[in-house]
């Protein structure tokens, strides 16, 4: 048998790509800085399970009869408070710009590590930035994943090549823009507020969105990597389309719920700023990605939020007696996870969505107390994923 062909000690500073690494000889076995289940990190028992998503029919939000719309509306609100994760159907984009989004970034993905190398970026707000693993500051597990992330809106950035990077990736993500505005002012009628509200208050229209990348190559031993560690996104909601090979696990009553999208659905997550609007109504959900020996996955996670520097605070008709209280609820997480956090209306914290019982999220945020202000805000400072 081939010995190990990553000998200690081993620098994550020196990698190139996890795709360079796995592509490699004949790689039979991870490099221990990959193994995530013999890591010191405490490990969900969560069982993995295969169940039915909820399921959003886009076609009847926008073009149904009332009636319909209204029922729409109510799964829409069902699937933010019990899953904050659904799979959008009929929605319209045509499978040939999503195979094509999938294959700009398959190609990125090809280049030369040093072509790649131009754009490896070292802070997060970087706007084309590709990496590997998830955080490496921080990390002392490595993850079997490479990312490119591009902000794509309010202003619009892409990789010189692949060529045609640009142009499928501007036209595809102004596509999902559209679709989340819709979905967003279906949501913010499933919390009972006007059409408008949400969009408004998190000044959609020119939010930040970011086009992320991930490429999980073929791993010779699936069952002792990860390719991204639970965490919940930054923004307001995640859109999601795969390469047709499964990965993605969604955190749902205390199991891992194995997603198999139906084909050419999209897939979509609630996110942090969201949770926050809703005043924790709807949750920022957990999520992982696992590997898989057989064949490489990629997956494209369009992120919309808010733009960086906007406060978000939480609907004021969606708490009960903000201004008597000192004290109110701001976000919550489920299982062991759970996370309360509380601001105060005359204080200053400073809140990290920490790493908790091993598992990191992405957002940083800041609660900030207005002595003069009616109430608490929250602002973004956007990920480190
Ligand atoms: O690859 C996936 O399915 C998940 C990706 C993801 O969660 C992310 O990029 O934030
Ligand atoms: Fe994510």
């Amino acid at each position: 048998m081939a010995a190990p062909i990553f000998a200690e000690p081993f620098s994550p500073r020196k990698r190139g790509s996890i795709k360079e690494i796995a592509e490699s000889g004949s790689l039979t076995s991870i490099p221990t800085h990959y193994n995530f289940f013999q890591s010191e990190a405490p490990q969900l028992p969560y069982p993995v399970v295969t169940e039915d998503i909820p399921t959003i029919d886009f076609n009847l939000l926008v073009n149904g009869t009332p009636d319909q719309r209204s029922q729409v509306v109510r799964d829409l609100g069902h699937a933010c408070s019990e899953w904050g994760f659904f799979m959008v159907v009929n929605h319209g984009i045509e499978e040939r710009l999503r195979e094509r989004a999938l294959e700009v970034c398959r190609d990125f993905f090809d280049l030369s590590e040093p072509e790649k190398g131009k754009y490896v970026g070292r802070h997060v707000l970087d706007p084309i930035r590709c990496g590997t693993s998830f955080n490496t500051s921080v990390e002392t597990v490595f993850y079997w994943r490479d990312f490119i992330k591009v902000f794509v809106h309010p202003a619009f950035y892409s990789p010189e090549k692949p060529a045609d990077f640009g142009d499928v990736s501007n036209e595809y993500c102004t596509r999902i823009r559209a679709l989340v505005k819709d979905l967003i002012k279906g949501i913010s009628e499933s919390l009972g507020l006007e059409p408008c509200y949400l969009e408004k208050a998190s000044e959609l229209e020119t939010g930040l969105q970011i086009l992320v990348a991930n490429l999980y190559p073929r791993c010779p031993q699936p069952e002792l990597a990860m390719g991204i560690p639970p965490h919940s996104d930054h923004g307001l909601l995640t859109v999601l389309t795969q390469n047709n090979v499964g990965g993605l696990q969604v955190q749902h009553d205390g199991k891992w719920v194995l997603v198999n999208p139906l084909p050419n659905s999209l897939l979509v997550n609630t996110a942090d700023q969201l949770e926050i609007l809703s005043n924790g109504k709807y949750k920022s959900v957990l999520h992982r990605a696992v590997v898989n020996d057989q064949t490489a996955r990629i997956s494209i996670a369009i992120a919309n939020g808010p733009s960086l520097g906007k406060a978000i605070a939480p609907a004021p008709q969606l708490t009960n007696d903000l201004l008597s209280s000192k004290l109110i609820l701001l976000s919550e997480h489920c299982g062991s996870l759970r996370t309360r956090v509380l601001a105060r209306r005359t204080k200053a914290h400073m809140w990290k969505k920490r790493i908790l019982a091993g598992y990191t999220t992405r957002s940083i945020c800041m609660v900030i107390g207005h002595p003069q202000a009616d109430e608490p805000r929250i602002e973004l400072k956007g990920g480190d994923g």
